[in-house]
Parts: structure tokens; sequence; C-alpha cells
């Protein structure tokens, strides 16, 4: 996907709304499924480029003082979805770096709105190599289940045009390293990239 016009509905009158360009915020948000490498590749693009990472998931758990699966299992998803648009709210606000997002949080209309006019990039996965990599990782509770291949497509099939809606950009995942996605990310968004004293070491 090339650059595209970020036309989405308001969330209140559902009237379309075309955001202008945000020129305050992140510098790119990372949406995506579990497992397309948001938070891997948003670690990767803020050592390329010298900005800090913030990733809501980490926000919502040191907001809430536990984990995101206690969070599920004691409170139920609709409170999870609640802590996590006011943390993207508050990130979008907030945070100047590199943003990744949970996959969950597009569902939320409010936060699609949000997002309109900020550099947003959709890091997109099949639903085999997504499978692989989110395994059967307990601290990602919606993939806990009998079938989580059925789960992760069904997941695939309701987002997809979600994550499509928000992006500006569009990054296939499946047989690229997290440091290519990385450069990939910050070349697309035009990020200068900032060499760490390791890279420097051997020019
Ligand atoms: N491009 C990639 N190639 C290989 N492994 C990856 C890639 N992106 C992510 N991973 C691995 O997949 C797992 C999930 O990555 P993570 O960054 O937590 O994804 P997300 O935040 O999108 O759920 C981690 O073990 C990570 O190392
Ligand atoms: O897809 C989802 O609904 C979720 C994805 C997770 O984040 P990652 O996408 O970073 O794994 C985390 O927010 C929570 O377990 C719910
Ligand atoms: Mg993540």
């Amino acid at each position: 996907m090339g650059p595209t016009d970020p036309t989405t509905t308001d969330p209140i009158t559902a009237d379309p709304v075309t955001a202008d360009p945000v020129t305050t915020g992140p510098l790119v948000v990372l949406v995506g499924p579990p497992g397309s490498g948001k938070s891997s590749v948003g670690a990767a693009l803020a050592r390329l480029t010298g900005t800090p990472l913030r990733d809501t998931d980490t926000d919502i758990e040191t907001r809430a003082g536990t984990t995101i699966a206690e969070i599920f299992t004691g409170r139920g998803e609709p409170a999870f979805r609640e802590l996590e648009e006011q943390a993207v709210a508050d990130a979008l606000a907030e945070h100047p770096g590199v943003l990744a997002l949970g996959g969950g949080a597009v569902l939320s209309a409010r936060t699609r709105a949000r997002l309109a006019g900020h550099p947003v990039a959709y890091l997109s996965v099949s639903a085999t190599t997504g499978v692989q990599r989110v395994g059967l990782a307990s601290h990602r509770p919606l993939m806990v289940g009998v079938n989580p291949r059925a789960t992760y497509r069904a997941l695939l099939a309701d987002r997809v045009p979600l994550y499509r809606e928000v992006a500006r950009w569009e990054f296939a995942t499946d047989t690229e390293s997290v440091a290519d996605l990385a450069r990939a990310v910050a070349d697309a968004v035009a990020l200068p990239a900032t060499p760490t004293p390791a890279e420097g070491q051997h020019r």
C-alpha cells in the first residue's frame, strides 16, 4: 500500500472526516495483528532512529499494576479495551517517538478516528506465520484456546480492513527480518537514521 488519503468516519456523527496530517505526536505508529512484530520492529526502529519507544501494552500494565492476561481474566476484555483506548489516546497526545499499539487497538472506532492524520504503518503477517510467532503464549490471552489457528484466522478476517483503514503504509513481515523491516519503515516514513556507536565501529 502506498500513501493513502487518511479518510475516516467521525465516531459521533458518522460523517466522513478527512484529517490533515498532524504536526505533533509520534514519528510513527505501528499497527498489525499479534506476532506481526510491532513491539520488536518498534524497538529496532527506536534504536535505528535514536528516538524513544512506547508500547501501549506496557503502558496499560504499568497503569493497572498487573499483566494483560490478569486484566483479561479478572476484569474481562471490554475493561481491557477501555484501558487500551485511553492508553492510545494519551500516547498519541504525549509521545514524540516510535509508538507500538496492541493488535486489537484498532477495534475501537474512537481510536481509529484519533489515528487519522498520524503516520501509521501496518505490519501484516499470514495466519501461518502469525500463529508460529505467538505460539501458545499465555500472555496473549486472546490466543489461548483449542484452535489457535482458527482463532487467528478469524481475528485477521475481522481486523485486516481496520488496519488498512488507519494505515498509510503496509509491510508484509513473513519473510523479512526485524532489522530490515525497521529500515524499510524508517525509509517510507522518512525518519532520519542515527548510527549507533556499534554501527559506527564498522565504518
Ligand atoms: N520479522 C520477524 N521475523 C522473525 N521473527 C519475528 C519477526 N517479527 C517478530 N518476530 C518474533 O515474533 C514474536 C512476536 O513479536 P512481537 O514484536 O511481540 O509482535 P507484536 O508486538 O506485533 O505482537 C517475537 O518472538 C519476535 O521475536
Ligand atoms: O490482538 C489483541 O487483541 C491483543 C494483542 C496484544 O498485543 P500484541 O499485538 O502486541 O501482541 C495485547 O494488546 C492483548 O493481548 C490483546
Ligand atoms: Mg506487541
